[in-house]
């Protein structure tokens, strides 16, 4: 089952980051108090990380029991581990370091970076689809994910599923990525089959440079030349942009 898509505007890029962060902490307090542990997926990008960052300098966060966190990527650039151009460093940087004392090392799971052991994105993929398997209840290949975080890129890419790439129908729930139109060329992404078991799917971009890319995806267009119309939770799919980003799509900037 899929949603239909809701979208918020903010009026510019850092009002965005601050209420998404405000949003995700108040969703995690919310769920805590139905169910745990719980299973958030962060994105990297530029309004992913600034969430990230924003959230960390939130005393909201403080209201989270990290302790019954687990925290996932929807993709990741298949890089050594410490690359500052991995997602995960980045997220490190930006909320993870400063939540070291209440979200327990295990509870993170970091996409395996490229090493002596792990060395292509199909490696690390499988990796990280037995760790997320491990995590999984039933029949299911992934943990229950409560809150999937996606940046979109002006392409309209998620996670590392990118326009007429091969990865947008790879089935299970992640893939290795070859030949990224954006640098680096070698990555891990979760698939749509995995990012589709969510819960709830929140999108956010924000930029004129996404305008074109957040106007297709509102309009449904095909996943081939849009993949972020794909990107579908089960109880809610949320599109947080700023104003620029939303001039596109029909009623502007207008919150919907
Ligand atoms: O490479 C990536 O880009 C997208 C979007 O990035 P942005 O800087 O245009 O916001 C991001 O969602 C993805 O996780 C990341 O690997």
């Amino acid at each position: 089952m899929t949603t239909p898509r809701e979208v918020v505007v903010h009026p510019d890029a850092e009002v965005l980051a601050q209420a998404t962060a405000a949003r995700l902490l108040v969703a995690l307090v919310d769920a805590q108090s139905h169910r745990a542990p719980l299973h958030v997926v962060l994105t990297g990008g530029t309004v992913g990380i600034r969430t990230l960052a924003a959230a960390a300098s939130s005393p909201v966060r403080d209201a989270v029991d990290w302790s019954q966190v687990h925290v996932w990527w929807g993709d990741e650039r298949f890089l050594p581990e410490g690359d500052g151009d991995r997602n995960e460093t980045q997220a490190r940087d930006a909320l993870l370091t400063a939540l070291a004392d209440a979200l327990p090392a295990e509870n993170v799971h970091a996409v395996p970076a490229l090493d002596t052991l792990v060395t292509t994105p199909e490696a690390a993929a499988e990796a990280y689809a037995t760790e997320l398997a491990r995590f999984a209840s039933d029949h299911a290949d992934v943990p229950a994910f409560d809150v999937l975080l996606l940046g979109m890129g002006p392409d309209g890419h998620v996670a590392s599923l990118f326009p007429g790439h091969p990865a947008l129908g790879a089935r299970g729930a992640t893939t290795g990525v070859h030949g990224s139109p954006k640098p680096p060329p070698l990555r891990v992404s979760l698939t749509f089959d995995a990012i589709r078991t969510a819960r709830q799917v929140w999108v956010v971009a924000a930029g004129s440079e996404k305008a074109d890319a957040v106007a297709s995806a509102l309009a449904s267009a095909p996943v081939e030349t849009t993949p972020a119309a794909g990107a579908l939770g089960t109880e809610r799919t949320l599109w947080l942009v700023d104003a620029a980003a939303a001039a596109g799509r029909p009623g502007g900037a207008t919150t919907a």
